[in-house]
């Protein structure tokens, strides 16, 4: 047998020198301090440059110093306030919350049960980085491996008393393994959005509706989706249907847009813009049954014409864009009781959502109430917008599966805030948090004297006016001389 050596256990012992070990020490203290200088050059640029000064001229030298830079930022602030804060004041701020948030990381994340623990450790994401902007925070965060971005979504409530914000939303960046967490620390929706310019020429793929949580005006691609808009009664359906209508209002004078009014409440809401409306019905739902065939007969023809040419139909004078505005949804697919009548309007209605996109044939319609009728219906529109909602289990039916999740808490969008709401658009897993612009009946008559088309009275087309600055009369004040029936009550094509 044989007898093995024990493993030797103990470091070698090396005698070094106390002066030689002074020298290490200082090295040491010394590259730690020009790491910590360099790290936090914006905190130890300016101390030397103070202290610089001191030496050479004593305090008279750093307070004069100061005193010109605080001189040069106010002047700076006041002359130029975007730029100062973009290239200043944001990017401190931005320094600041980093070292805030980094803080109170660890306890966040385990509370949150975050933190993962795999192999005796303990692993946490990481705060890549912190952009503050006007109202908001936005963090980049490397997740741990295994995580993903619906395991933040689904605590952003309790992130949001941790940290003190007023909401936490989740999105996920481009690269895998990354997520942004946006901490709303202010409303910034919680101004009401004045009425928006209106282009001569509309841009069917950026129709300016309202502002975005960044400050960015929300635009709307038009070109290839329908418009679902979904809220409780007061929630301010009418401002996203009047900025739609508004956007397009340059396109509806020139006689490239035409809009198509459904109205089944009487003509209450699109009422007071009806001068703008080429074809309009409000009473009659056999009268709405027939434009919807209409409009499936247009999309045919165009379809057929199209097809083989271009995947994508060019608005023109000729041949408009035609776009569908229908206040009630439910009052045609849903409360109906002439179940012929429902079932015509839903076919027709299928048909135009599915075909009518690519031909320039679309859709926006507002909806109450989202039951279980009109459900079928909501995945034939690929924008859909949730302005606020009575219960939180109607989030997902309006707006898609796990949207509520990924922070459209459409829900809890306070009562004094109507108009604003959350745009999901199919494909994308981020809802978008929008006020839309207001327009009061005054501003709706005005657009509607300033850009109404033009149309067939008794068999004469009347040419479209000229869009023309100022306010103008309202309907059915006999402007231009035009009464109820030219300004499309009577289904004037
Ligand atoms: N974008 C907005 N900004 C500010 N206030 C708004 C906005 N939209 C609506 N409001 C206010 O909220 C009120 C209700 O809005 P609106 O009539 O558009 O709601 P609605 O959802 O269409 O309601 P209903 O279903 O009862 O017709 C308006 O009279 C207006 O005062």
């Amino acid at each position: 047998m044989m007898l093995q050596r024990p493993v030797m256990v103990r470091t070698p012992v090396v005698r070094v020198p106390l002066w030689l070990m002074a020298i290490w020490w200082c090295l040491k203290t010394l590259t730690l301090a020009v790491v910590v200088a360099v790290r936090w050059w914006w905190i130890s640029a300016p101390v030397l440059a103070l202290a610089g000064l001191w030496w050479r001229l004593g305090w008279p030298g750093p307070v004069a110093a100061l005193v010109a830079v605080a001189g040069g930022l106010v002047a700076w602030y006041s002359i130029d306030r975007a730029s100062f804060d973009k290239w200043c004041w944001l990017r401190l701020l931005s320094r600041w919350r980093r070292f805030t948030y980094r803080r109170r990381w660890w306890s966040a994340m385990s509370t949150a049960g975050l933190v993962v623990r795999f192999n005796g450790r303990e692993l946490l994401p990481e705060v890549k980085k912190v952009a503050a902007r006007r109202g908001l925070d936005v963090l980049l965060v490397r997740m741990v491996t295994g995580q993903i971005p619906e395991d933040f979504a689904k605590v952003s409530e309790r992130f949001a008393h941790t940290f003190g914000v007023v909401g936490v939303r989740v999105r996920p960046h481009r690269k895998p393994g990354l997520v942004y967490l946006t901490m709303v620390r202010r409303d910034p929706l919680a101004g009401v959005v004045p009425v928006l310019p209106v282009a001569s020429t509309p841009d069917f793929r950026a129709l300016p509706l309202g502002v975005r949580e960044d400050g960015q005006t929300y635009e709307l691609r038009l070109f290839g989706t329908q418009v679902l808009v979904a809220g409780a009664t007061g929630a301010g359906k009418g401002s996203v249907i009047w900025s739609f209508v508004r956007s397009l209002a340059g396109g509806v004078a020139s006689g490239q847009v035409r809009l198509w009014g459904f109205d089944p409440k009487g003509g209450m809401e699109l009422g007071p813009g009806l001068p703008l409306f080429a074809k309009f019905a409000c009473e009659d739902y056999a009268a709405m049954a027939d434009l919807l065939d209409q409009a499936v007969t247009v999309a045919r023809e165009r379809a057929a014409r199209l097809r083989g040419h271009t995947r994508q139909h060019t608005p023109t004078t000729d041949e408009p864009l035609i776009v569908l505005v229908v206040d009630e949804l439910a009052a045609l697919t849903a409360y109906l009781a002439d179940r012929k009548l429902k079932e015509r309007i839903r076919a027709a209605l299928g048909l135009l959502l599915t075909q009518g996109r690519a031909v320039g044939v679309h859709v926006l319609a507002a909806l109450q109430d989202p039951r279980k009728e009109v459900l079928p219906f909501r995945d034939l529109f690929p924008t859909r917008i949730g302005l606020r909602l009575a219960e939180s289990s109607q989030v997902d039916l309006v707006l898609g599966d796990g949207m509520r999740d990924r922070g459209a808490v459409c829900d809890q969008i306070p009562q004094a805030l109507p108009g604003v709401g959350f745009v999901v658009l199919d494909g994308d897993p981020t809802p978008v948090r929008v006020r839309f612009s207001f327009l009061a009946d005054d501003d709706i008559r005005d657009m509607a004297g300033t850009y109404r088309p033009g149309g067939v009275i008794d068999g004469h087309t009347v040419p479209p006016r000229k869009p023309r600055p100022g306010p103008a009369s309202g309907p059915g004040s006999g402007a231009g001389g035009r009464g109820s029936r030219e300004n499309g009550w009577g289904l004037a094509a």
